[in-house]
């Protein structure tokens, strides 16, 4: 049988929510990574230095026996985010990073950033200090098409950013552009991006086309084909700058098939399943390694993880619906069958 042998991965982008659901989904993400970057955007966020370390406890008391997995924290930034709250707690090891959520651009963001002028000093502090800032990139200019707001949080917010603050380590999170995917090449060591499973397997259509499906409804929006190629190209060029965060977002299934249904792909189950897929399409196998675990840890700082997992070429099925722990939740792939499966 074929099979790939790679260094643990990580991701370097996750939902895990809280309580019930929490212990639901965790042991997807323990099964396969090391490590992940977990998001603050609970209800309420995670923006002090005492809430996030009582989330990491919940964390690690959800974590089933056996399992070896670290969660790596992150700070919900606001407008009133105080700069030597940040310090301290990058300092002590209560978190690695902060995210910048522009207010009401996505599922928990109400409580994000009107304008980031107003986390100035927070951000200076931040380069001065070598914390990474992760970034929602879309504006919420109710003028600004959807499909556009990505595109145009760059020429406003990101690359201005940047462009003042040069020494700050910025992760653009689930890019979703050619251009993003363009500003990212071009622009210094400084600056990485994550991308997602869904964004290298979907375009539009797939949310649109022969009735609306909720299921394919994640924030950025999956955009046209050009951009999904540009996205696979980019995965899987070898480039330091791009790496594995799944943005795996678990809804439950009624939340999802509403009338307003949230944001957000479950794809933890059978990630990297999915992306070894887009790897081998794209006859990029050997690339898949950098990607999955050596530029992540290369961008934080922190080293690369020693023991390694192995995919072997044959057909994983994935349910039409994973129980959380009493919540139903339809997974990324439902119904299909992927054409590799980590081995156990
Ligand atoms: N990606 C999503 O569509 N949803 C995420 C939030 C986010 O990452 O923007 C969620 O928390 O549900
Ligand atoms: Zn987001
Ligand atoms: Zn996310």
């Amino acid at each position: 049988m074929e099979t790939l042998t790679i260094r643990r991965p990580d991701d370097w982008h996750v939902h895990l929510r809280d309580g019930a659901v929490l212990e639901g989904v965790l042991p997807y993400t323990a099964r396969q990574f090391a490590r992940a970057i977990i998001m603050p955007n609970l209800s309420p966020p995670m923006t002090d230095c005492a809430g996030v370390a009582a989330y990491r406890a919940r964390i690690m008391a959800a974590l089933p026996a056996g399992m070896d997995f670290t969660p790596l924290m992150t700070l919900y930034l606001t407008d009133g985010t105080d700069p030597d709250e940040v310090e301290r707690g990058f300092a002590g090891g209560v978190f690695v990073a902060a995210k910048l959520y522009p207010a009401h651009a996505t599922t928990g963001s109400a409580h994000g950033v009107t304008d980031v002028a107003n986390i100035r000093a927070v951000l200076e502090r931040m380069a001065a200090i070598g914390m990474p800032l992760l970034v929602h990139g879309e504006v919420t200019d109710a003028h600004v098409d959807i499909f556009d707001r990505e595109a145009v949080f760059i020429e406003r917010t990101l690359a201005p950013l940047v462009r003042d603050l040069p020494a700050l380590k910025v992760v653009f999170e689930h890019v979703t552009t050619e251009e993003a995917v363009r500003f990212v090449t071009c622009a210094g060591p400084n600056v990485a991006a994550t991308i997602t499973p869904q964004h290298l397997h979907i375009n539009r259509n797939a949310m649109l086309v022969g009735g609306i499906r909720p299921h394919m409804y994640c924030l950025p929006v999956a955009k046209r084909e050009q951009h999904r190629l540009a996205l696979r190209k980019a995965a899987t060029s070898g480039s330091a700058k791009f790496f594995l965060g799944t943005d795996s977002a678990p809804h439950a299934v009624g939340a999802k098939e509403a009338a307003c249904g949230c944001a957000g792909i479950f794809n933890a189950p059978f990630a990297i399943e999915s992306y070894a897929d887009v790897f081998e399409e794209e006859g990029a196998l050997d690339k898949f390694e950098a990607f999955a675990s050596l530029n992540g840890p290369a961008f934080y700082g922190l080293s690369v993880n020693e023991a390694t997992v192995t995919l072997e070429k044959a057909p994983q099925p994935v349910p039409a619906s994973i129980d959380a722990n009493g919540t139903s939740i339809v997974p990324f792939h439902a119904g299909d069958t992927l054409g590799w499966r980590l081995r156990l």
